[in-house]
């Protein structure tokens, strides 16, 4: 039986997925797993029988990757799987910063008219005030063009958009799903001078914080909108105050700040990217198939701090080690396991930055010889599971 905790509103599509006979979820102190969403790890105690956390979500900067790495602790997410959400709230967005569609309504519902006559009045004379432009024909910078930033390249064509697109970290696969017509920014500075519209789309990591400040505002058009639903830190909150007051029109963002909240050409959102039934179905079994994978078989798929390990389970004995990426490691665990008179039937070992994983089959008729503490010598060696 293994015993899940969740933190924050994890859809029941998802924690059904848990069956009762063989997962608790909420029900113990001692939790072999967490199910999170934007809850903030960084503060949290880890308890050293902790294996897995699936963050039901995209980004993962509420969570220390490489302290939890280094415990031995598997960082799931979900990569996509909102993207559809955020996207539709984005383009949302973009009309609003072209059409005072919100002040239109606000006008008309906050108001008493004598009759529905001096209501069409009133209408006909006051709906100048209330006339906007067109995206068709506007230009738009997308800066990081992942599972977001992509669709909404692509989406934003089929509007007659310009679209031009920064992305230094781009993978082969990622450029694959964006359309020819996206023109590729080789630098920042190509894509700030030339769009009506910013929209920000990368992760938020010490390299990336605060770095969209003045040196970024500065090049902006005159009248540019800038659209933040990536992450608030991003952004350098005093910089960019300076810059409405001078060339920024607008700030469209998912993530309020005090400093912000107010302000009459910020447009703020309470995160609400991902919140589609949808995206939020998505996102949970998402994370409770790959977490359970984990659980059950010790192969690792969407990881965000350890290397994608897959080996098909086919019912052997199997050994899982989280270890650090240092060299001799699979010769000392092959070495101790040989000691113990242990036939290795399949295996296979992945690393990433600092750690590293290996799977190992065994041959079921020596199982009895096993002795787990072996590994646990080696040096480097942070956990050890059987299956
Ligand atoms: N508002 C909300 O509810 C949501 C917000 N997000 C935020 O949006 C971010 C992006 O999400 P996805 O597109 O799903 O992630 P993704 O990982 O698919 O894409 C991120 C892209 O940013 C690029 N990138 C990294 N550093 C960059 C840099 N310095 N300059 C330009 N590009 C850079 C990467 O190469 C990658 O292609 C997430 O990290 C998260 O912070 C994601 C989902 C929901
Ligand atoms: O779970 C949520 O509502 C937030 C989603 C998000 O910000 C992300 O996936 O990065």
């Amino acid at each position: 039986m293994f015993h899940i905790k969740t933190y924050n509103q994890i859809a029941e599509d998802g924690l059904r997925r848990f069956k009762p006979n063989e997962y608790a979820v909420n029900d113990a102190e001692q939790a072999d797993a967490w199910v999170i969403r934007s809850h903030d790890v960084h503060q949290a105690d880890i308890p050293p029988y902790l294996l897995a956390i699936a963050r039901a979500g995209a980004g993962v900067n509420n969570i220390p990757l490489d302290r939890l790495a280094r415990q031995g602790v598997v960082v799931f997410h979900t990569p996509g799987a909102n993207a559809n959400a955020v996207k539709e709230l984005v383009l949302a967005s973009m009309l609003l910063s072209v059409r005072p569609i919100l002040e239109g309504a606000n006008w008309v519902n906050n108001h008493t008219f004598a009759d529905q006559t001096s209501l069409e009045e009133a209408m006909e004379q006051q709906k100048r005030r209330f006339v906007g432009s067109e995206l068709r024909g506007k230009r738009v910078g997308i800066v990081g063009l992942g599972a977001i930033g992509a669709s909404l390249a692509n989406d934003l064509l089929h509007l007659g958009i310009d679209v031009i697109g920064y992305d230094p970290h781009l993978s082969v696969d990622g450029a694959w799903n964006i359309s020819q017509q996206v023109k590729r920014a080789k630098q920042l500075s190509e894509l700030l001078a030339d769009v009506d519209i910013l929209t920000i789309h990368m992760p938020l990591t010490d390299d990336t914080r605060h770095m969209i400040d003045a040196t970024w505002f500065k090049q902006m058009k005159p009248g540019a909108t800038v659209l933040n639903f990536a992450r608030g830190e991003l952004v350098n909150d005093a910089d960019l105050l300076e810059a409405l007051d001078d060339n920024v029109a607008t700030y469209i963002t998912d993530f309020p700040k005090q400093v912000l909240l107010g302000h009459p050409q910020v447009v703020a959102f309470p995160h609400l990217g991902a919140s589609t039934h949808e995206s939020e179905v998505n996102c949970a079994i998402q994370a409770v198939d790959t977490l359970k994978l984990y659980l059950e078989t010790g192969s690792i798929r969407n990881s965000a701090n350890f290397p994608n390990t897959e080996l098909p389970y086919v019912g052997k004995r199997r050994l899982a080690v989280l270890h650090l990426n240092v060299p001799n490691m699979v010769g000392q665990i092959a070495s101790r396991l040989a000691e113990n008179g242990i036939n290795i039937d399949n295996m296979v070992n992945r690393s990433r930055n600092d750690v590293a994983y290996t799977l190992i089959d065994i041959d079921n008729h020596k199982h009895e010889t096993l002795s787990v503490n072996a590994l646990y010598d080696i040096e480097g060696v942070m956990r050890v599971r059987e299956f």
